[in-house]
C-alpha cells in the first residue's frame, strides 16, 4: 500500500486522490476518486464533471441524483490499475469540475447550458469525463466534442439504440440523443458503433432507420455467440484511427449488475465484460466519454454506483494510456 500521493516527492507530477491511508477514505467530501477539484489545480488533463439532469427520461426518473451517487460509490477506487498497468491519476491530471447546472424545466435551455458548460470546461482540461444524467446530454456534450475535434467516432455501449425520432413529438429525449447528433455532423458515421443492444424495440423499421443512420451494432446475443475478444476486434476495426468518444448507457449491463436505472432490460452484459472491453479501448484516441443513466432510487448496495464508478476508472485508464488527444 502506498502512503502518499503520486504529487509527495514530485511536486510538479499530478495531484493525485486524497490519500485514504492518512484520511478515512469514507470522510469528507466525494469528488470523484477522491480527486482534487479543478479549482484547485487550475487545469487538468482530463476534468470529470457531472450533469445532473434527467428532464429527457421516458421512464423511470431518478437520474439527476447520478454525479451525487457516482461519486460517492468512487471512494474505494484505489490510484493502481493493475488490468491497465497503469496509475491513471499519475500519468496526467485528472481533477473533478464539480456540476454543470441545467435548468430542469426547459429542456433547450438546458442542452445549451451543457454545451457551454462543457466548451467552457473544454479551455480548462482538453478532454471531458462526464457523469450523468440521463442519455439526453450525450447530444451537447457531442456538440462541445465536435466543434473541437470534427466528428467523432462515437463508441455507445446501451441496451438501447437511441436513435429514435420523437417522444411526444419531442425531437430530444434520452431515447433520440444519436440520432440528433447524427443529423448535425457531430458523429462520424463511417466510424461509430452501439455495443449490447437488447430488447424489445418498437418496430423492425427502429433497426432500419439505425442502419440507414450508419451505425454498427454488436448486440449482446454477439457478445455470448463469439465472446468478447470476438466483439473487442469488430469494436476496433470500426473505430480504427479516428478520434473516439465513447458513451456508456449503465443499462449496457444486466439489471443483476445495475439495477439503478430508468429503463432496464433483462439480458445484459456483466461489468466483467465490459470493463474489459473498455480495457481493450486504451489503444484509441479517446477524445471524450460520459457513463448516463444511474438512477440511484432503484440502486441497491450501491451495485450500480460502483459498477459505473469502475467504468469510468477503466476509461479513465484507458485514456491515460491512449493517444494524445489534440
Ligand atoms: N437511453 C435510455 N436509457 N433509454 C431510452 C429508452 C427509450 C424508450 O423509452 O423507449
Ligand atoms: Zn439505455
Ligand atoms: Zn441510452
Amino acid at each position: 500500500m502506498s502512503t502518499h500521493d503520486a504529487s509527495a516527492d514530485h511536486p510538479s507530477s499530478p495531484v493525485g486522490p486524497r490519500d485514504s491511508s492518512r484520511t478515512p477514505r469514507f470522510a469528507g467530501p466525494a469528488s470523484f476518486a477522491l480527486l482534487p477539484l479543478l479549482e484547485t489545480v487550475g487545469t487538468a488533463d482530463i476534468a470529470v464533471a457531472g450533469v445532473p439532469f434527467d428532464s429527457g427520461v421516458s421512464y423511470r426518473p431518478g437520474a439527476r441524483f447520478g454525479p451525487a451517487h457516482v461519486r460517492e460509490s468512487s471512494r474505494l477506487l484505489r490510484p493502481y490499475n493493475p488490468a491497465q498497468d497503469i496509475a491513471p491519476f499519475a500519468v496526467q491530471q485528472v481533477a473533478d469540475a464539480g456540476d454543470i447546472v441545467a435548468n430542469p424545466f426547459d429542456l433547450d435551455e438546458a442542452m445549451e447550458q451543457v454545451y457551454q458548460g462543457a466548451t467552457e470546461l473544454l479551455t480548462r482540461a482538453p478532454r471531458l469525463a462526464v457523469i450523468g444524467g440521463d442519455h439526453t446530454i450525450a447530444y451537447p456534450l457531442l456538440r462541445a466534442a465536435a466543434e473541437k475535434h470534427g466528428p467523432v467516432a462515437v463508441l455507445h455501449a446501451d441496451a438501447h439504440l437511441d436513435t429514435w425520432d420523437t417522444y411526444f413529438g419531442a425531437p430530444l429525449t434520452h431515447g433520440t440523443p444519436f440520432r440528433r447528433a447524427a443529423e448535425d455532423g457531430f458523429i462520424d458515421l463511417t466510424a461509430s458503433a452501439h455495443l449490447g443492444i437488447r430488447g424489445p424495440l418498437y418496430g423492425k423499421g427502429d433497426l432500419d432507420d439505425d442502419a440507414r443512420l450508419g451505425f454498427q451494432i454488436t448486440t449482446t446475443e454477439f457478445i455470448e455467440e463469439h465472446g468478447v475478444p470476438a466483439a473487442i476486434s469488430r469494436l476496433k476495426q470500426r473505430l480504427a484511427g479516428r478520434p473516439v468518444y465513447i458513451s456508456v448507457d449503465i443499462d449496457v449491463l444486466d439489471p443483476a449488475h445495475a439495477p439503478g436505472t430508468g429503463t432496464p432490460e433483462a439480458g445484459g452484459l456483466t461489468s466483467r465484460e465490459l470493463l474489459r472491453i473498455i480495457r481493450a479501448m486504451s489503444d484509441q484516441n479517446i477524445v471524450g466519454v460520459d457513463v448516463v443513466e444511474v438512477a440511484p432510487a432503484y440502486d441497491h448496495a450501491q451495485l450500480t454506483g460502483i459498477a459505473a464508478a469502475h467504468v469510468l476508472y477503466e476509461l479513465l485508464s484507458a485514456m491515460g494510456a491512449g493517444a494524445p488527444s489534440a
